[in-house]
């Protein structure tokens, strides 16, 4: 692998028993790069976590991390930060920390000096000596964050860590993630929060049916998919009638889940869009026009899917 990579997957296949689960995964992170994965629920994406850390084996493919050799620990490459708070609640944010960098295999005076240094840059300084069951959502995210990185890993894994945070929160987290990339740490970030994505990530990638559908910089692949267009939403109080569904979608419009939000996008002036609603006697409760974003290319995937899973069912 590239000395500048910290994680390269190629080809990756798994399953659970029977039922395929990856599909031939390719994904690469460098050095200092933030990856966001995205992909609905069940796509995979645990399991790909899993498979990278080792504990689903693939049916085929390779996952190489990068050996840095600034680490502290050559047992653990990874950092992994999981969707559920893993710390000791009745303990204070330093005594977890120290459990947790002897359990990463650091002495205890590297425990020490790793606390003072990862605590810097998570602003915890000031708060080590409180009890971790009396901190918020927020901060025990940081907490756990901190103590996924304190063997200073090559890779570090997220898995969904906003939510449920509110937006200070979430801004200060992100700022941490960015200052562990600056460092050089390479970042998979797995989230549904899809404008988190595409203001933090410098590439993201879908996990469709088993396989990394579109990758690339979060930009690029927005202009790539949508140009110079925009969309228009038009979101109803209540569900359609089936004949109202019906006009919508001879206008252009769609919606994955056959609701109340209802979504076109083209070229076509949003004056124009709503002239032709109000002929055609649908009166949405609220219009929006936006440029296209992350959400916009996320639907346009999954309206393909579905479409494709029906074209092959027929
Ligand atoms: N241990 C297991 N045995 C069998 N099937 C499993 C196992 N773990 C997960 N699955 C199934 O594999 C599929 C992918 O699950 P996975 O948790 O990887 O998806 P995900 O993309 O992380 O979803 P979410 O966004 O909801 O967390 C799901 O259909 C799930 O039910």
């Amino acid at each position: 692998m590239p000395r500048s990579s910290a994680l390269e997957v190629k080809g990756l296949y798994a399953r659970y028993g029977a039922r395929e689960i990856l599909r031939g995964v390719d994904l690469c992170i460098r050095q200092g790069e933030i990856f966001g994965l995205l992909g609905p629920n069940g796509a995979g994406k645990t399991s790909l976590v899993r498979a990278i850390c080792g504990r689903l084996k693939p049916t085929a493919g390779s996952i190489v991390i990068a050996a840095d050799d600034d680490r502290r620990s050559a047992s653990r490459p990874i950092g992994l930060v999981p969707q559920e708070i893993a710390l000791y609640p009745s303990l204070t944010i330093r005594e977890n920390l120290e459990v947790f960098g002897r359990l990463s295999g650091l002495t205890r005076t590297a425990t020490r000096l790793a606390i003072e240094e990862a605590c810097a840059a998570a602003h915890l300084a000031e708060r080590l000596h409180e009890r971790v069951e009396h901190l918020s959502g927020g901060w025990k995210r940081r907490v756990n964050i901190v103590a996924a990185i304190l063997h200073r890993p090559a890779l570090l894994i997220l898995d969904e860590p906003t939510v449920g945070v509110d937006i200070d929160a979430r801004n200060a987290l992100n700022h941490i993630i960015q200052t562990l990339s600056g460092h050089g740490m390479g970042v998979l970030l797995i989230t549904h929060d899809l404008h988190q994505a595409e203001h933090l990530c410098d590439n993201v990638g879908f996990l469709l049916d088993g396989a990394l559908d579109l990758q690339g910089p979060p930009q690029a692949l927005l202009a790539a998919a949508f140009a110079d267009q925009g969309e228009f939403i038009a979101d109803f109080s209540e569900i359609l009638s089936v004949n109202e569904a019906k006009m919508l979608q001879e206008m252009g419009f769609v919606t994955t889940t056959g609701g109340s939000s209802w979504h076109l996008i083209g070229n076509r002036p949003p004056g124009h869009v709503a002239e032709d609603l109000e002929r055609a006697g649908l009166k949405p409760r609220e219009m929006h026009f936006r440029r296209p974003n992350l959400d916009s290319l996320f639907l346009r995937l999954l309206l393909k899917q579905t479409t494709s899973v029906v074209e092959g069912a027929a």
